[in-house]
Formats: structure tokens, sequence, C-alpha cells
């Protein structure tokens, strides 16, 4: 699990806000698994060309994200919502499907847009084997975590929460691989910044190219 900082800078976030919240809505469940389903009260973007200019915006800003591309390494984007939350709306205990759209998703995403106190409630509580996080994070701010998570989102009691959320098909499947190739990622850069091209430079990167290689599927 991994939060990232500032994926948008703030004119972006409020120009993204503004688009969403100008959007029709729709029943959150229409893309909810059998028992997802159950727990689901909330609301997302209908299919309009607004929602997908908003899609697009946040995807180019992860395309040229290094931080997010070094952990995540994105072969495609499953699925992307636009997601609101009003008073009462909540999102129970789920996990969420294992394959959308004929894709795995491997990484799920909440990118937030709404400011902290424009809402009350609405925090994302993600479950691993020790504890349970709740995370509310600043407008522009993304948690990237494993979609094999329970997760849930709790009940908003005042005002609206607003989101982007999204599931990546990773070239890496395997999260220990990909925690080893974002170290490699920082050290290189690290030694390439404190010493420049040096042959051990050459070496290190071909190791770790290789090692992405043999590791990416598709
Ligand atoms: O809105 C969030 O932070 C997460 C929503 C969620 O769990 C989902 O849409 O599957
Ligand atoms: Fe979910």
């Amino acid at each position: 699990m991994m939060i990232i900082g500032n994926v948008l800078d703030q004119h972006e976030v409020v120009a993204l806000r503004e688009a969403a919240e100008s959007i029709p809505y729709e029943d959150g469940r229409k893309t909810a698994g059998r028992y997802a389903r159950e727990v689901k009260h909330n609301t997302q973007a209908g299919a309009t060309t607004e929602r997908d200019a908003i899609l697009a915006k946040v995807k180019k800003a992860l395309n040229r994200h290094e931080v997010f591309q070094s952990a995540a390494r994105p072969r495609h984007f499953a699925r992307m919502l636009v997601s609101r939350y009003r008073p009462g709306m909540a999102y129970g205990t789920h996990v969420d499907d294992p394959i959308m759209k004929g894709s795995r998703t491997d990484l799920s995403f909440t990118l937030f847009l709404s400011e902290l106190d424009a809402y009350e409630g609405g925090g994302l509580v993600i479950e691993d084997a020790i504890e349970e996080r709740v995370l509310r994070l600043q407008p522009g701010d993304l948690v990237l975590y494993p979609t094999s998570a329970l997760h849930r989102v709790e009940p908003v009691s005042w005002g609206e929460r607003l989101a982007v959320v999204g599931w990546v098909t990773s070239w890496v499947r395997d999260p220990a691989q990909r925690e080893i190739l974002y170290d490699l990622d920082e050290t290189t850069r690290a030694i390439f910044d404190a010493y420049g091209k040096t042959e051990a430079f050459d070496r290190l990167f071909k190791a770790k190219s290789n090692l992405y290689r043999m590791w990416a599927e598709g």
C-alpha cells in the first residue's frame, strides 16, 4: 500500500472537481459484483463525454507520474470511475472483482478530489493482516493498494465526497517482484544522481531491465 501525494496540482484538482460537480450520476450498484452490490450505496458518473474527459486527464497525470509508474507498472487501466458520496452513503466491506472488462485487476486506487472540510466521514478503510488503516487524503493525493485487500468506505454524514477510483492491470503481477523493481528504480536513480552514468550504473540498470523483462507478462 502506498500514498502518492500531488498526483494533480491544486489548479488541476479544482478544474476536475468543478467538472465532476456538474455531470450526471447514477446508482453505483451498476458496476458492483454479486456480493459487493449488497453493501454498495453510492453514485458514480454515468458515461458521458464530460466524464470521459475527466478520466482521460487523470490517466494522463498517472502516466506521467514517476512514482505511480514505478510502484504500479500499469499495463492498462481495467476500469476508472468518478464516484460521489452524499450523506447516508457508504460502501461496506468488500473485495473488488478480480477481472473487470476482461482484464485482471492487480491494484486499486482512490484519487481524492474533495477538500477535507467539504465532507464528514467517508474514510477509505483498508484491512491488511495486522490492522485497518483509515485514509482521508488531501485533494490531489492518491492511495494505491492491492486489489486483493478487503476494504470499505465509511458513511458520509455531511457534505460531498468526490473521488476518481480505478483498477490497474500491472505488467508485473507479483507484489514482491514489483517491490524489488521499485527499490531498484530508486537505487539506480540515486546512483546516477551521485556518480553519473558509470560502468557500475550501467550494470545495475541492465540487471534491473532484465529482471523487469523476465517478470513482465503480456
Ligand atoms: O471510494 C473509494 O475510496 C473506494 C471505493 C471502492 O472501494 C470501490 O469503488 O470499489
Ligand atoms: Fe472497492
